[in-house]
This record gives structure tokens, sequence and C-alpha cells, in this order.
């Protein structure tokens, strides 16, 4: 008997049970992954029901559309809660509705609280900050404050969070302590509040010693001659006489509250992570008397989670306002790295002529070069990027508040803390990277609840430029791939895929037509790209058989027939055009058929793509694939290059240029 054959025989039988093993798990894992957003699909259906059982119901809450709380209170009942609305929220609603509802009005205000700094509080609303009303959710937030408790507030950018610690602060006795990451962010403030007559100063690395000494005379002055002190968090990190003079102000009652603005940045899971955050423990800890409010507009359940843990505050009441911005529309747009300047040009000197607006881009290079481009079209953009002289930044900021220059072209340095109000436009010439970063940045337009657009070009080699620059980051290539997932995916509405990165639950009829895959529909077909998938793992299962790496770049070039003649005859080229080439390889890696594989050298960072774990799915005779794809305009599917009347394609990539380490980008 020839057992060595039988043997082979053998192990040739276990290999192929063990792949189809292997296809098994892959499946389980597909199911499973299934499960888990359909269950989630579920909770968020049933929360939508409840919700629409209580608001049938008479309720004190604000029945604005736009505020939602989506994190269960964990100490506080629905009903406990809306008593914090206090008597303004009447007042709001005898403005806004008409007499028909005065039954309700007066059922509602039987269960309001008229608490002791009611007055005071609708008082120095009108007469210090000059404001007729609060907008949703200010009121509660105040009045929990008030009522000493600690409050993470999560509201979208420029809904007015400042006033939920600025307005308490003013009708408390002594003074409130603001952590803020920003100098420029706390001069702003004090301007601001010098403007209404409202005391505040700041302590930061650049306070002189005089300066310093005032402050710190002032926080143990029974008269307390300023109700805001904004300091960095270094500054609590490291000055030892900052703690001292705090802790005499606490013992003698005269620390009224501690905000801490932008609180993401306490997470490491957050999109700005400040390592200085990271001690603020120290306040709750040593002063576990004083209220604590964490403000930010971005932040995750479990980056909320996580900041709990590192500020030392235990069940803080988490108020949450949809992070939905009616009046913005949100835009995707594939871009041409030829004719991407043009198009950007044209939009800015047609749908918005003479409107004032902001491109962001990914480099100080671009910033400069981006910048003269638009010059050359006749429009007034100017750079702002972290490297420019200060001087020359404020300048920037200023003409451009003041509407002398229309445009700015900026890096992400240009970002926390600006608020001009009639910003028409934030057009990102580069993809963000992360949704949370892109939230942030486009929700600079629009601060005037005036329509505004939030227009991305999104990119392939930017992808892969991004990549190599976030890939030290924790969970930092993740949160590009969602990024990239929120621009390449028509299957759903852009503000639904916010809301499921915000865990918010979301109706898509808010939409309301205002983001592209909403308005144009009837313009996605259904494709099925097995095939397409086949030939590109074919493509890389060549190269690795012959020890080739290739980049993104090699990778289209390959698959489109260019490269050796050798290869070609051994692969399958497509017949696709190079942006649906493009598109199916992104939905690849994002679907995790593909993966990103790194390598460094001193100077760059090179990507390559390398088979994905569920590659061998596609061995499967019965495993398919599809993607929705624009339809172009002789209606065979594809993705239709966004072109649009102001700018034309070539078709070419700039490629996957590897991105040197010297490259300046400002990202923090
Ligand atoms: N109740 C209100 N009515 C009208 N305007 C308001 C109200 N509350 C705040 N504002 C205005 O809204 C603008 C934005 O407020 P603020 O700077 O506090 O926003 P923010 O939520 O902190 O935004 P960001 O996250 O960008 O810092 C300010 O100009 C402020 O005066």
């Amino acid at each position: 008997m020839d057992r060595s054959g039988g043997n082979d025989d053998v192990q040739a039988e276990l290999d192929s049970v063990e792949t189809e093993l292997e296809l098994v798990e892959l499946q389980i894992t597909e199911l499973l992954q299934k499960q888990t957003e359909l269950t989630s699909r579920k909770n968020a259906l049933l929360q939508r029901l409840e919700e629409a059982c209580d608001t049938a119901q008479p309720s004190s809450s604000s029945s604005s559309a736009s505020l939602k709380s989506s994190r269960a209170d964990p100490v506080m009942s629905k009903q406990e809660m809306q008593r914090y609305d206090g008597a303004g929220t009447v007042h709001m609603w005898l403005h806004s509705e008409s007499q028909s509802v005065c039954v309700l009005i007066s059922l509602i205000s039987s269960c309001l609280v008229d608490f002791s700094w009611s007055k005071e509080v609708e008082q120095q609303l009108k007469d210090s900050f000059h404001l007729s009303k609060f907008r949703p959710l200010q009121l509660r937030a105040i009045n929990l404050s008030l009522s000493g408790k600690d409050l993470f507030l999560v509201m979208p950018t420029g809904r007015g969070k400042s006033l939920c610690y600025q307005l308490p602060a003013v009708c408390s006795k002594g003074f409130t302590l603001v952590v803020t990451p920003l100098v420029s962010l706390m001069e702003d403030q004090i301007m601001y509040l010098k403007s209404i007559d409202v005391s505040a100063v700041m302590l930061n690395a650049s306070s002189s010693k005089e300066h310093a000494k005032t402050v710190m005379a002032g926080m143990t002055d029974p008269k307390t001659p300023f109700k805001l002190v904004y300091v960095t968090p270094e500054k609590i990190a490291k000055s030892k006489l900052l703690m001292s003079r705090l802790e005499k102000g606490y013992n003698a009652n005269l620390l009224s509250r501690i905000a801490v603005d932008e609180v993401h940045c306490c997470s490491q899971w957050g999109h700005d992570f400040r390592p200085d955050y990271k001690l603020l423990g120290i306040l709750k800890r040593q002063f576990p008397k004083v209220p604590l409010l964490g403000l930010t507009a971005t932040a995750t359940s479990s980056v909320l989670k996580d900041c709990e843990k590192i500020l030392c505050v235990s069940q803080p009441i988490t108020l949450t306002s949809s992070f939905n911005r009616t009046n913005l529309y949100y835009e995707v747009r594939i871009k041409d790295s030829d004719a991407s300047i043009s198009d950007v040009a044209s939009l800015i000197n047609s749908r918005y002529k003479d409107q004032s607006g902001i491109v962001y881009v990914f480099s100080q290079k671009d910033a400069e070069s981006v910048s003269s481009e638009l010059q050359k079209r006749d429009i007034l953009a100017y750079p702002y990027h972290a490297n420019m002289d200060p001087d020359d930044k404020s300048r920037v900021h200023r003409k451009w508040t003041s509407n002398k220059i229309r445009v700015v072209v900026a890096t992400v340095a240009f970002g926390m803390g600006i608020d001009k109000p009639d910003v028409r436009f934030v057009i990102h010439h580069t993809i963000s990277k992360s949704i949370e970063n892109y939230y942030q940045e486009s929700g600079r337009a629009g601060r005037d609840d005036q329509p505004a657009d939030c227009i991305i070009y999104f990119g392939f080699s930017d992808i892969f430029r991004i990549s190599t620059m976030v890939v030290m980051e924790n969970v930092g290539q993740q949160k590009l791939l969602q990024m990239v997932d929120y621009c390449q995916n028509i299957d759903r509405c852009r503000r639904s895929l916010m809301a499921v990165h915000f865990d918010e639950v979301w109706d898509d009829e808010g939409c309301n037509q205002m983001c592209d895959t909403c308005r144009h529909a009837k313009d996605y077909t259904t494709v099925d790209i097995t095939q397409h998938a086949r030939q590109v793992v074919q493509i890389l299962e060549l190269a690795g058989s012959m020890d080739e790496k290739l980049t993104p770049l090699k990778l289209v070039e390959a698959w489109m027939g260019k490269g050796p003649a050798k290869r070609r005859k051994m692969i399958q080229t497509t017949t696709l055009s190079r942006l649906q080439a493009e598109a199916v390889i992104v939905r690849l890696l994002l679907q995790g058929y593909l993966r990103e594989d790194f390598s460094f050298t001193p100077y760059t960072t090179y990507f390559y793509m390398k088979l994905g774990r569920k590659a061998p799915l596609l061995k499967s005779q019965t495993h398919t694939l599809s993607m929705k794809m624009r339809t172009t305009e002789s209606g065979s599917a594809g993705v239709k290059a966004a072109k649009t009347k102001e700018g034309k394609r070539s078709g070419q990539s700039a490629g996957d240029a590897p991105v040197s380490k010297k490259m300046k980008t400002d990202f923090p």
C-alpha cells in the first residue's frame, strides 16, 4: 500500500476542510455583524416608538424637533428632568405657540419648578447677555448646574454652550473656573464678556507675574472682583500656587463652579486628545462639592464614559441635543486632483459670489498653494496655518471676520473658537481625518441659522496621504475609515451616517433633502461587483506570489492594464473607468476584503494594499458583493465623476505618493 500517496490525499482533504471552515467562520462573523446592526436598529426603532408615546402625553420639555436626548440618564427620570426646564420654557412656549395651547401650558406649568434663582436668571439673560430667550437645552443645563449637579453638555457647535456656564457664573456668589484648551479661545471669550460688562480674567503660560498675582489674590477675596477665571489645563497641571489658591477659594465657598470646555479632549478615544486634560481629575478630587460642567460638540457615549472616569465625576447627568444642524446642506464630490481647484473656484465665484467661507486643506503647503490658485482666479483668499507668524494669523482672522477677506484657506489650526455667524460655505479640499473632525470643521458654517453648504472633495489618493499620518494614533485608522465610509456611502443619508456615529436615534425624514444622497436618491443604482472584486484579489495574490508589494496607485494601474507586460498577461484587466476602479477598491478596503499594510523608512511612510480577512470569501461561488453607484448620463452603472458645471475632470489621480514625515499638516 502506498502510504505516502494516501497521506497526500488526507492532507489535501484536510486543507480543503480547513479552507471551508475558515469560510464558515467568516460567514458567521458577517452574520454576527449583521445581527449587531439589526439589534441596534431594532433598539433605535423601539426608542422612537417610546418617544412617540411620550410626546402623545402632556410634556413640559421643549418641543423643538432638533432636541433629542438619546442617552438614558442613569440618575434622573424623564419627569424629574423636565422640572429643570424651569419657568423660561413656559415663557418660550407662550411666545411660539398660539392661544389654543394655553390649556396645555397650564398643565405644563404645574409640573415646572420656579427655582430661587429663576428670576435672576431671566433678568441676567436680558440685561447682561442681551438675549431674549433660551435656545433648546440651555435653561435645563443652567438650572441643573445651579442646583449643584455635575453635568455633561453635548451640543452642536455654535448653539450656545458657553452661556450655560457664563450665566450661572453671573448668578452665583464667588467665581467659576473655566478650563479651555486654547489661549485664543480664552481671549475671544474674555473680549466678548468685557463687551457685555461681565468681569472675567485668564491665566496661562504667558500671563505676567503681576497679573497672575492679582488674579490669585482675587480668588480668595470675599468680594471676588471677577466672575470667571479662564485657565489652560497646563496651568492646573503645573501650577501648585494656583491649586493652593483654588483650595483657599474653595474653603471660603468662593469657587462656585468648574466648567471644562471641549471636554472630549480628556479621552484618548476622542478626536482631539490633549495629555494635560488627563490630569484634570484633581479638580473633582480636591473640590468634591463644586459642580462640574463638561461641554463638547462632539463626543460619542464611549468618549463621555472615559471623560467621566478621567474627571472623577460619578454619574454626571448628560444632556445631549441633536447633532443635527437643519440649515446645513451636506454634499460629497469626487475629487479629481487636476480639476478640483477650478471646481472650487467656480463654486465660490458662482454659487457663493460675495459670500464668506472657509476652504479646509490637508497641509500648510496646500494652504499656501490653494489660496494662491484661488487668488489667480480673482478670489480674495488667504492662507491660515499653525506655522504662520501669530500677527499674520490674527490679521487674516480679523480681516475675514470683518468681510475684508472672503475666503480663508486653512488647515485645522483654524478651528475652535471661530464664531463668524454668516459663513455660507465650508469646503473641504481634502477629507477630514475623522467624522468628529469633519462635524466640528463643517460646523463653522451657518451659525446664524441661515442656509449654508458643507461640501467635501473626496479623493482616492487623499485617503492614503492621511492614513500614513494617523497610523501612529490610537484608533486613527478606524476613524479615518469611518470618514471614508461617510464619503463613499450613498446607501444612506449623510445625516443618518453622522447620527449613527454620535449614537443618535435618527429618522431619515429629518434630513429634509438637505444632503446630496437624499436629494439625488434616484440617480443611484446597485451594482454587482463580485467579479471586479475577484479580479482585484487575483492581482494581489499574484503580486504576493512574486514577493511584490502594491501601493493603492500601483494596484489601480495594474488592474487597468498598466505596468509590466508579463503581469498584464497573467491577470484580468478591468473595463471600469479609473474613478470606478478606485471606488471599488475603496469599497473592498472598507468592507475588509482588502487591508492596509504600512512600511516605515526614516523619511516616509508607505502604504500598501494587502488581502483582507474577508478575501477568502470570494472563493465561494455563492458569495456576492454589491455596491451602490451613481448612474452615468448614459444610464450604465458607475461612479459618475461628481462633475459639475463648475469643473471638468481628466480622469487622473494624484496617486499615492508617500507622505514625507516633514509634511506640515497642523493635525493635532
Ligand atoms: N439663547 C441664545 N439666543 C441667541 N443667541 C445665542 C443664545 N445663546 C448663545 N447665542 C449665541 O450663539 C453664538 C455661539 O455661542 P457659543 O460660542 O457659546 O457656541 P458653542 O456652542 O460654545 O460653540 P463651539 O462648540 O463652536 O464653541 C454666540 O454668538 C452666542 O452669543
